[in-house]
């Protein structure tokens, strides 16, 4: 049940993977000299990491089976390799080299792969995961230049690369994007992931809880496989969020739960009281919080404190946010980031989806941004519309205490 799990069976999403393996048909058959790129462009949830990272599963065990020619596989997430450094050094691991930290530079690292990738005549079939962070910087976008133009960069390398690049919100992001080059090379076939319905939602459930034998049988019904579908499943004439993620953690709480109480079944009761504590019914997952950094952590933690103080308000401005995060780093001991730092954190959490960002003029003074924990969806049956913001505080809390602690 855990999110960095990758499903063998993937319900509803079967036409998305036939239709990446059909572009990529060059590369899986060895063909040099060439990029083929997909786009993956949808919603939290929906499946994008889920899909790329399966294809990547199985077309790496059709290779080692020997059933295509050689071909390496890797997968980089453009959130957590912040540098373009990192990014070439995990592609250069993946291949199978090793770079410390130190003594190579980017063109090095970038030019040693290839090379071995080439030498070796294999090709890559690559995922770029999160690259709404990549396209927000000037280096970022260089990434994406030296993969769609290996061939021309480095005129003794002869590979093929298969290239996935997955954006939550692709036109939003690629309208940052400066190099004209780049721009065009992401021009090509983009797949739309779009919000799964309730139904959709139940199937995967049944499918994780069945297939993928993530609980025993019989410990879950129908029952509360549909409450849980129906409460995230998106409708054209509703909304909803249509996010797997957020249905699948609901379950996984509600038979822990159960499992704490000494029952063997789930209950529509653990459902609800998972939903109604907000444990989980919002981005805010802790292995998700766990991954951030320790200053978008405590940013986090300094929107909560605000909100929390003031409960009447749905936005708290920047300033605020700035003042309170300041405060909080001085009570932990370590030096605040400047101003245009604070900033670009804040981009990171919004491009995250663990805030909602607006900006307002504030009665001719200029204008400011103010930003927002997004709501948990409105559960009408429940009556629940409330963001669990005493259990996140918790949760970052601890999550930063462990990360100074363990720094120590
Ligand atoms: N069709 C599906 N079948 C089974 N499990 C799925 C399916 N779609 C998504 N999931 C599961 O839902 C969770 C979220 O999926 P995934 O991480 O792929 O979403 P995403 O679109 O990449 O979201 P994000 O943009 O937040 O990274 C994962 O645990 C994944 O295994």
């Amino acid at each position: 049940m855990s999110s960095e799990y990758v499903p063998v069976f993937l319900p509803h999403r079967e036409s998305e993977v036939k239709e990446t393996l059909k572009h990529f048909y060059p590369i899986i058959r060895g063909e040099k000299g060439l990029t083929k790129t997909v786009i993956y462009d949808g919603p939290t949830g929906t499946g994008k990491t889920a899909v790329a990272k399966r294809i990547l599963l199985s077309l790496s065990e059709h290779a080692s089976l020997g059933k295509f020619p050689p071909l390496t596989t890797s997968y980089v997430n453009a959130y957590e390799l912040r540098s373009k450094f990192s990014v070439f050094r995990k592609i250069g691991e993946d291949v199978g080299l090793r770079f410390p930290r130190k003594g190579f530079s980017t063109h090095e690292v970038i030019a040693y792969t290839f090379q071995t990738l080439s030498r070796s005549g294999s090709n890559l079939v690559l995922v770029v995961d999160e690259a709404d962070m990549l396209v927000r910087q000037k280096e970022g976008e260089e990434v994406l230049y030296v993969l769609t133009r290996v061939g021309e960069l480095l005129s003794d390398v002869n590979v093929g690369i298969g290239l996935i690049v997955i954006f939550r919100d692709f036109q939003v992001s690629t309208e940052s994007i400066s190099n004209v080059g780049v721009r065009s090379s992401l021009s090509s076939t983009v797949i739309r992931f779009n919000p799964y319905s309730s139904k959709q939602l139940a199937d995967i459930l049944w499918y994780r809880v069945e297939k993928e034998g993530a609980m025993r049988p019989g410990a879950v019904g129908s029952e509360v496989i549909e409450m849980i579908a129906n409460t995230f499943g998106y409708d054209h004439q509703r909304g909803g969020w249509g996010d797997a993620r957020m249905a699948l953690k609901t379950l996984y709480y509600a038979a822990l739960r159960a499992e704490n109480l000494g029952r063997g079944v789930v209950l529509p009761e653990d459902v609800r009281e998972v939903l109604n504590q907000g444990i989980l019914p919002t981005p805010f997952d802790e292995e998700e919080i766990e991954k951030l950094q320790l200053h978008e952590k405590i940013l986090l933690l300094a929107i909560t404190n605000i909100l929390l103080m003031e409960r009447d308000k749905a936005y708290v401005s920047i300033g605020d946010v700035e003042f309170e995060y300041e405060d909080l780093c001085n009570n932990y001991g370590i030096k605040p980031l400047k101003h245009t730092s604070i900033w670009e954190r804040v981009q990171v959490l919004k491009n995250k989806g663990l805030i909602d960002t607006r900006v307002s003029s504030m009665d001719g003074k200029g204008r400011t941004t103010q930003i927002a924990l997004p709501q948990v969806p409105e559960v009408e049956y429940l009556g629940i519309n409330r963001v669990p913001l005493d259990v996140l505080k918790k949760v970052l809390q601890e999550s930063i205490e462990e990360e100074l602690r363990s720094a120590h």
